[in-house]
């Protein structure tokens, strides 16, 4: 969503939603943003798995880059189409409080993994929805940045915005978890979308490479939210006019499908 134009349209499908009885909670990315804070502050990152390694320097900026504008631009845009939207974070009401995330990588010949430590990467371990719920029973519309709070007050999370949005769905008991992303969907090595996928089918495009980079995180949540009772769970192009309205209130969605 990084042009006005697509950023508009979406938060007219948004308030439509709550106008129409739907409960939107919306969680954002900004990976682009906090790329161009870190360039222009000398500061360079890598990532393991889709997932930023994130110094204690780092985390400031993300916080600020992802709770700070993009929070902010979304809430504003919400309610410049007529809505009411009120930004939070995951440190917001023990919305989100997480654990440091660690992950593994294989080395192709010798299949050996190792572990990779990722700094203040959170993965969360702990959703109190009721902040959501105390907004949703209004005509407010909740915009989450992934900030993850930790065990103690001083401790802050930088979360994947998938990953967060995944554990929010759960926690909430989500009818729908709508991943939205600058692709068509989950692609095969052909670059065709592929429609439906199963936690086999993952593994098996994770494995051979066919997905990677971001799309891992998007895969395995998506993947760990309908295992947790999330209604069902789609990777779209949100780049799409009216992607979300389409998905679901449309018989044939868009994109790819993910089942249990
Ligand atoms: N199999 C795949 N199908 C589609 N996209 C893929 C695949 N594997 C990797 N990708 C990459 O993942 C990207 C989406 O992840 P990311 O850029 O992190 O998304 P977002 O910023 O929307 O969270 C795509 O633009 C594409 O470059
Ligand atoms: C841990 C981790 O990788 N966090 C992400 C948070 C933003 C994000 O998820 O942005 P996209 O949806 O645009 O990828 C990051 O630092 O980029």
């Amino acid at each position: 969503m990084g042009d006005e134009t697509a950023m508009a349209r979406f938060a007219r499908d948004i308030v439509l939603m709550k106008q129409c009885g739907v409960n939107p909670v919306v969680v954002h990315g900004g990976g682009p943003q906090i790329n161009e804070m870190l360039t222009r502050l000398g500061v360079k990152s890598e990532f393991a798995s889709g997932l930023r390694i994130t110094t204690a320097e780092m985390v400031e900026v993300v916080e600020m880059v992802l709770a700070g504008v993009i929070n902010k631009r979304i809430v504003a845009a919400i309610n410049g189409q007529g809505g009411r939207a009120v930004g939070l974070s995951g440190k917001d009401a023990h919305l989100m409080v997480c654990r440091k995330a660690t992950a593994t990588t294989r080395d192709p010949d010798s299949h050996i993994e190792q572990v990779l430590d990722l700094g203040f990467v959170g993965e969360p371990v702990r959703i109190d929805p009721s902040v959501l719920h105390t907004v949703l029973q209004s005509e407010l519309i909740p915009v989450v940045a992934p900030i993850g709070a930790g065990e103690t007050p001083t401790e802050t999370f930088n979360v994947n915005g998938d990953t967060a949005a995944g554990a929010l769905a759960a926690a909430l008991k989500a009818e729908r978890l709508l991943l939205l992303t600058d692709t068509e969907g989950v692609k095969d090595k052909a670059g065709t979308v592929l429609t439906r996928l199963t936690a086999e089918d993952i593994a098996r495009l994770m494995d051979d490479g066919t997905i990677a980079g971001g799309m891992i995180p998007k895969v395995r949540t998506a993947l760990a939210a309908v295992e947790g009772g999330v209604g069902a769970a789609v990777i779209l192009d949100g780049r799409a006019a009216h992607a979300v309205l389409l998905e679901l209130f449309t018989e044939h969605g868009a994109g790819t499908l993910i089942v249990d």
